[in-house]
């Protein structure tokens, strides 16, 4: 059989809807869905076969084509000599999953008898559509538990594709989640991301789909211009509140991340400021408005330390107000209201907000939203609302621009969970904004940078260290 060349997209993150969208594109084009479950199953089998080494597989396969693939990986694994049955929790009910189940021939047998070392469920992939219940909940618990390694096909059976939902009781722990074709947003978002310890894509050649997210990768720095000097490299004005730990933080993270100048408008007088970072108190001999009034700044930042009470509200006035390049984090997000964004749509330029859930929430309800959907609707929708980019961060940080892009953080350490890195990515994402000037990019710059000065640091960090190894980011994305 002679193959085409096809290109190959390994970052795009489909929902079910587009990936049957991806298939039928595949399928106009002339591959037909026998092929595709042939090319999932045995791309799938490869990773089975190495896991299990030579240990025996129990296949548990449901009724429709992720039960398919299930057939297609046990009888590559027969093939090859290896230890396999199958158990069928229901009868394959479409013509590809009949057509590959009447293609195995080793043992099929009752889920009650099924022994092995390894586990690989086929139960329900993307067409899962309502709870697993009963005797199928049942089923997979129990033969979960008699396993010693588990591995889901396309995605473990309880799993809501789109919204990384939960439709099952206690779903089960995997080794691996095998994802067929292309990543989809259960794959990178709470909660079912955390159920498993690894994943791996396995391609079928779907081509790039239009409209589809994508994960954030390694972004590609620059060095600065050779004639490069330190405002035209980007200058962050950070203004500060009463909390100056918050912006001292964010301040550092910023330097650190490309810009070529901070410079920290601190409300009060400030102790303990590093000797390279520039601070101005404003109001002193300028007010806070004739500060943002610099040409020079390319970015601005308001929200850490900021706090809620009158001063920092005429302070975020001040930075809404002054034109520049701008990103809210923090308590500025929960003093945002709709008419702040509304009223100035034609003044401001380029907008980032950075929430954590409790920030969303605020957010949503400022700008009557409804606060229901996926996550990564209601950032799409917020983003929107507000003409803004949205960071929408937690342990599935994504961003959504108000023209519709979406783009997904992969898994990222667990140990950003304390205090203060929400200040350091802030910002991370002024230094990006202002050496860029594209807020999605930024956006998505500083996310991945985050993330990786977040390994770099190891286990058990301060927010002080993580916003240090901004650098150490800096030179990995060079
Ligand atoms: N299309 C392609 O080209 C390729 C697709 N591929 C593979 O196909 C998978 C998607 O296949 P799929 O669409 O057939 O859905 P799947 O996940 O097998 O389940 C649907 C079945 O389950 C049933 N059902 C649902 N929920 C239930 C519940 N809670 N409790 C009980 N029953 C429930 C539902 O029944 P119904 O709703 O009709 O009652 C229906 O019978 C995808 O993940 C990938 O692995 C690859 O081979 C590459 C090529
Ligand atoms: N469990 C987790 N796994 C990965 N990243 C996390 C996790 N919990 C929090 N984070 C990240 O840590 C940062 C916390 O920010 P935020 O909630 O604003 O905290 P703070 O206000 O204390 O700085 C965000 O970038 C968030 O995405
Ligand atoms: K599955």
């Amino acid at each position: 059989m002679h193959h085409q060349p096809h290109p190959i997209a390994p970052d795009q993150v489909l929902t079910a809807a587009q990936m049957r969208d991806a298939e039928q594109r595949l399928m106009d084009a002339g591959t037909d869905v026998h092929t595709l479950m042939q090319r999932a199953g045995r791309g799938a089998a490869e990773w089975v076969w190495r896991i299990a080494s030579g240990a025996p597989v129990t296949v548990l396969c449901g009724p429709g084509n992720n039960g398919g693939d299930g057939y297609v990986i046990a009888e590559t694994l027969r093939e090859r000599g290896f230890p396999v049955q199958l158990v069928a929790a229901l009868p394959p009910a479409t013509d590809a999953a009949k057509r590959a189940a009447s293609l195995y021939s080793g043992p099929v047998v009752d889920a009650a008898e099924a022994k092995g070392t390894v586990l690989v469920d086929c139960l329900f992939g993307s067409g899962l559509n309502r709870e697993v219940t009963g005797v199928l909940r049942d089923m997979l618990h129990e033969l979960s538990a008699r396993h010693h390694r588990r591995i889901a096909i396309d995605l473990p059976s309880g799993v809501a594709t789109d919204s990384g939902e939960l439709l099952i009781d206690e779903l089960p722990h995997y080794d691996l989640c095998i994802a067929l074709g292309a990543w989809k947003p259960a794959h990178v978002l709470m909660p079912a991301m955390a159920h498993w310890r690894q994943a791996r894509l396995v391609d079928i050649g779907c081509d790039t789909e239009p409209g589809g997210a994508r994960l954030i990768g390694r972004p590609s720095i620059a060095a600065p211009a050779a004639d490069a000097h330190k405002y035209r490299r980007g200058l962050v004005a950070m203004v500060a509140g009463p909390m100056a730990g918050a912006a001292l933080l964010a301040s550092r993270s910023a330097a650190l991340g490309g810009s070529g100048y901070v410079k920290l408008l601190a409300q009060e007088p400030l102790s303990g400021a590093p000797a390279d970072l520039v601070v101005l108190r404003a109001p002193g001999a300028m007010t806070l408005p004739q500060a943002l009034s610099d040409d020079r700044i390319a970015a601005v930042l308001c929200g850490p330390g900021l706090g809620r009470d009158h001063q920092a509200r005429e302070r975020m006035e001040a930075a809404l107000n002054c034109g520049h390049p701008l990103v809210l984090d923090a308590d500025a997000l929960t003093l945002l209201q709709l008419a702040d964004r509304a009223d100035r749509t034609d003044r401001t330029g380029p907008l980032v907000l950075t929430p954590h859930e409790g920030e969303m929430a605020a957010l949503e309800k400022s700008f009557g939203l409804s606060g229901k959907g996926t996550k990564p609707c209601r950032a799409l929708c917020l983003a929107q609302s507000a003409g803004a980019v949205v960071i929408a961060k937690g342990a599935d940080t994504l961003v959504a621009s108000p023209g519709g892009a979406l783009a997904y953080a992969p898994p990222s350490p667990s140990w950003l969970s304390v205090a203060g890195t929400g200040d350091v990515l802030a910002g991370l994402t002024a230094s990006r904004l202002a050496v860029t000037g594209d807020p999605f990019r930024a956006a998505t710059e500083a996310v991945w940078l985050h993330a990786e000065a977040a390994r770099r640091t190891g286990a058990d960090f301060t927010a002080a260290m993580l916003a240090e190894s901004v650098r150490d980011a800096m030179c990995a994305a060079l």
